[in-house]
């Protein structure tokens, strides 16, 4: 089999779609997870604004500010080989015009070595798309539950207005979007827009029928502190536990005199 082991660019990423094969992402926020999901073969790594909720334990995404991704994203960047690094514009970083949002991700790209941004919101974004692309910023689009309308909606809830889904998946596409995120929307829905849309679609809480998914990092590994884990998000391991475990054993052995042994000392 002909496989391509180059990195991954923005076109490379699109044409998976039409090459029928399927895309996996991650969160990442730091060095050693951004390594860890490049060797391990993902094929995009967004830099999320989670990481307010994940790392820094906020209940929300809002307080995010721009130096901190650019923070994060240097950091998975300067890790990465082979996947595609986007980073995610946080919250009043492009809603306020079409002329911040051309100087913020600007910096994105400048500053950190990444690829391509993403940003929330439908057709009333098809705008700002158009103008970043057209700069040579790509652009990952992001429909359903978006975590920065907390506020205006009043909680995290799954997005079912099929009509509007389905008009703001060919806005984005056409403003030149080169994939979108589909978070928590019915399965039946994120089917209909995949089918409908040449660009790919990446679900998260979406169900099996988009082109690709993603999930938060530390939601995979069973790593994510508070113990609520979202319907949509798979443990795959159960780091926390075995963190756990090695803490326990740790602290134990230091009580009892066993650690550190000859092979941890000097003579
Ligand atoms: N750890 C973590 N995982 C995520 O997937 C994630 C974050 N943080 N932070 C940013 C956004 C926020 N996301 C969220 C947050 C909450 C729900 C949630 O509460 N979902 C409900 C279902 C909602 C419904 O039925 O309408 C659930 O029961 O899990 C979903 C996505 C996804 N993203
Ligand atoms: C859940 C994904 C799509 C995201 O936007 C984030 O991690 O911030
Ligand atoms: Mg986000």
């Amino acid at each position: 089999m002909n496989v391509d082991t180059g990195p991954l660019t923005v076109p490379k990423f699109s044409a998976l779609k039409r090459a029928g094969r399927k895309i996996a992402m991650v969160t990442a926020y730091d060095f050693p997870s951004a390594a860890l999901a490049d060797l391990a073969g993902v094929d995009g790594i967004l830099v999320g604004d989670s990481v307010g909720m994940v790392v820094q334990g906020k209940s929300t995404t809002l307080p995010v500010t721009l130096d901190q991704m650019i923070y994060h994203a240097e950091m998975v960047c300067r890790a990465v080989r082979r996947a595609l690094v986007v980073v995610d514009m946080p919250f009043m970083s492009y809603q306020t015009g079409v002329r911040d949002a051309l100087i913020n991700a600007g910096r994105i790209l400048k500053e950190t070595g990444a690829q391509a941004v993403k940003l929330e919101g439908g057709r009333e974004q098809a705008e700002l798309i158009a103008a970043l692309v057209q700069a040579g910023i790509p652009v990952l689009a992001h429909l359903g539950l978006r975590p920065q309308a907390v506020r205006a909606v009043g909680g995290y809830r799954v997005e079912r207005d099929r009509e509007r889904l389905l008009a703001d998946a060919e806005a984005v596409e056409r403003a030149g979007a080169f994939a979108v995120i589909l978070e928590c929307i019915p399965v039946d829905i994120a089917a209909e827009i995949t089918a409908s849309v040449e660009i790919p679609t990446i679900g998260i809480g979406a169900g099996p029928r988009c082109d690709g998914q993603i999930l938060v990092f530390h939601d995979l590994l069973g790593y994510a502190a508070g113990g609520r884990k979202p319907k949509h998000a798979k443990q795959y391991a159960n780091l926390g536990e075995i963190i756990n475990q090695a803490l326990r054993q740790y602290i134990q052995e230091v009580q009892e005199g066993k650690f550190p042994g000859p092979e941890h000392s000097f003579s």
